[in-house]
């Protein structure tokens, strides 16, 4: 195996789990990770949900959904905190900005809601069923989970105080959409000197294929790294047989 990259504690030494991923492996420590599962609400991963009513294609989510619970859980054993974010807003939608907010000019959900008044109200609104996270993912005691404005989970959100009090360096992401929060998120993390981790089959585009390829691409070649439910579920398990020893 390639050396891996990651981040080293100032001592110069790695993490004690080494996660296959392109462009090469990666290494973590489980106590300096957090995973986050980014904005799986009705919203985005449920027929009748603001993406479906869009016009994006939401079919293949439930796969997406049970490769989450699956890291979710490897992750809760590993001791790695998770956080859960959930995107929207107020009802009288204050915070998405108004028209002097390109928010307001590009958000489809805010465009959609324009176009059927009838959905006033009803797409990413804090207390709504849209807003909610799907029943098959429940946050547990210990997990975090904080609310978002905007399509950065740093942006406007303790999400850098909170990681950072915890010592936390490394952050491996799921969730909808890829090519927006996801990317978006990272990115921001990489330029706050997070090392950023996407598990490609827990997270799903909003768009066509085509999106999520690109989105993967980018990250892995300017910036974080790409692996799966899989090896990470087998990185994190390889760790443990070593520690029982
Ligand atoms: C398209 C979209 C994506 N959100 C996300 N969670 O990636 C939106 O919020 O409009």
């Amino acid at each position: 195996m390639e050396a891996p990259a990651g981040y080293r504690d100032p001592a110069g030494r790695f993490g004690g789990v080494t996660l296959p991923a392109r462009p090469e492996p990666i290494a973590f420590a489980p106590e300096a990770t957090a995973l986050i599962v980014v904005d799986m609400q009705n919203a985005y991963a449920t027929k009748g949900g603001y993406l479906d009513l869009a016009g994006f294609d939401v079919s293949q989510t439930g796969p997406v959904i049970g490769r989450i619970a699956a890291a979710v859980a490897a992750a809760r054993a590993a001791g790695i905190v998770v956080l859960w974010f959930q995107n929207g807003w107020d009802a009288d939608y204050v915070e998405a900005g108004g028209p002097g907010s390109p928010n307001w000019h590009k958000s489809n959900a805010l465009k959609t809601m324009r176009r059927q008044p009838g959905l006033n109200s009803r797409l990413l609104t804090r207390g709504t069923w849209d807003y909610d996270l799907v029943d098959a993912l429940e946050p547990q005691p210990g997990d975090i989970v904080m609310g978002k404005p905007r399509y950065s989970g740093f942006y406007n959100t303790a999400l850098d105080s909170t990681l950072r009090a915890r010592g936390i360096r490394t952050l491996v992401f799921t969730g909808i959409a890829t090519n927006v929060c996801v990317e978006s998120t990272l990115r921001d993390g990489f330029f706050l000197e997070y090392f950023g981790i996407v598990l490609a089959d827990a997270t799903h585009q909003a768009g066509p294929p085509s999106l999520q390829e690109g989105a993967l691409l980018n990250i892995e070649t300017f910036f974080g790294w790409v692996s799966d439910v899989a090896a990470f579920e087998t990185a994190l398990s390889a760790r443990d047989a070593i520690a029982a020893e």
